[in-house]
């Protein structure tokens, strides 16, 4: 399968890396405003192929992505220290506008795949400009947030994050929902698996544990920059579910006709992820404050996408 990567910066690099090194790709090709950019990691990840994989790793110019069955979008500018993503709106509209089109005179079969932020409105904005099913529009979403989730709730229980399932929902930004109701772990719920485990599950240490979560990117930026290996892991664990047809369950982002009580929103539930992209969604039980919550971050997405002029 061939995957082509928009936005050779941190997070399409770091993508680009995880693909490489674990072969999720038969041919990986880079494709950036700026070609330099996107030859030096080209050359620099193909380096790192020897040890790991047979991927095939290039940079190009669109017309390269003729063929190529998924289309990372990481193209855009990323948050400063105290932006939120959704400040992020109006320049990687503009962006959208430049590089959607000439993908898909390319790739006019490809699975478009959204990192650029604010994830969620980009999804919709790339899902309107393309003109594509919403199956084929997928935005990472809370994929990342997901992971952080369980791993500060694996390393709180003192088991490995693959076994706890526990979710974030809605927006991938600062309004996202951590669904601890219906999380589990060993078959458990949290409580339970907390109790037989012998530590404490108090209501502090759920707010720590959300505050980890949703504040994890503006501590991150603050202390080096950027975010990339965690979305990079996450952006490779998309392309496998489509390449392997995985039928896997993840968190991320499509235009649906209706979800937590808007229309055309672009947000994050768990949704069945293979070959032709996303094809279900699955809905955990909430609470009625998560269930509020949810809603709330819903008609957020949907009045800021409002507010923007296409
Ligand atoms: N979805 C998620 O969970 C995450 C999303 N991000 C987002 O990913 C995006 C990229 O972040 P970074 O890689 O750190 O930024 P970066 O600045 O390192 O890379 C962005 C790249 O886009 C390129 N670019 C800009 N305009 C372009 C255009 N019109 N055509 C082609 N290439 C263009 C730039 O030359 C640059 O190489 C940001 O919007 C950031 O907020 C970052 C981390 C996590
Ligand atoms: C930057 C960003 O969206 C993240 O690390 O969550």
């Amino acid at each position: 399968m061939k995957v082509g990567i928009v936005g050779a910066g941190m997070v399409g690099s770091a993508a680009g890396y995880a693909i490489a090194l674990r072969g999720t790709a038969a041919q990986l090709v880079f494709v950036d405003h700026r070609p330099e950019l996107a030859r030096a990691q080209a050359e620099d990840i193909a380096h790192a192929v020897p040890f790991a994989s047979t991927t095939l790793v290039s940079a190009g110019d669109y017309t390269d992505l003729d063929s190529a069955a998924v289309v990372i979008l990481a193209a855009g500018v990323a948050q400063k220290p105290a932006e939120s993503r959704l400040d992020l709106l109006s320049r990687n509209a503009e962006v959208f506008r430049d590089v959607i089109g000439r993908v898909l005179t390319a790739a006019p079969e490809a699975i478009l795949l959204v990192a650029t932020n604010p994830v969620d409105i980009m999804t919709r904005i790339a899902t309107e400009l393309s003109g594509l099913p919403p199956a084929r529009v997928i935005g990472s979403g809370t994929i990342l947030d997901t992971a952080r989730f369980r791993h500060l709730i694996g390393r709180h229980l003192g088991i490995a994050p693959q076994f706890v399932h526990a979710y974030v929902l809605g927006e991938h930004g600062d309004s996202e929902v951590l669904a601890w109701q219906s999380a589990r772990a060993g078959g458990l719920s949290l409580p339970d698996c907390a109790a037989q485990m012998r530590v404490a599950l108090t209501d502090g240490l759920r707010a720590e544990i959300d505050a980890g979560v949703r504040n994890a990117a503006y501590t991150i930026i603050e202390g080096k920059g950027a975010t990339w290996y965690g979305i990079g892991a996450g952006l490779e664990r998309i392309v496998r579910a489509i390449a392997r047809n995985e039928q896997a369950i993840l968190t991320v982002s499509v235009v649906a006709p209706e979800i937590a009580g808007q229309s055309g929103v672009a947000l994050s539930v768990p949704r069945i992820v293979g070959a032709r992209g996303v094809t279900g969604d699955l809905f955990p039980d909430l609470s009625g404050a998560e269930a509020t919550a949810l809603a709330a971050s819903a008609r957020l997405l949907s009045d800021t996408f409002a507010a923007l002029a296409l």
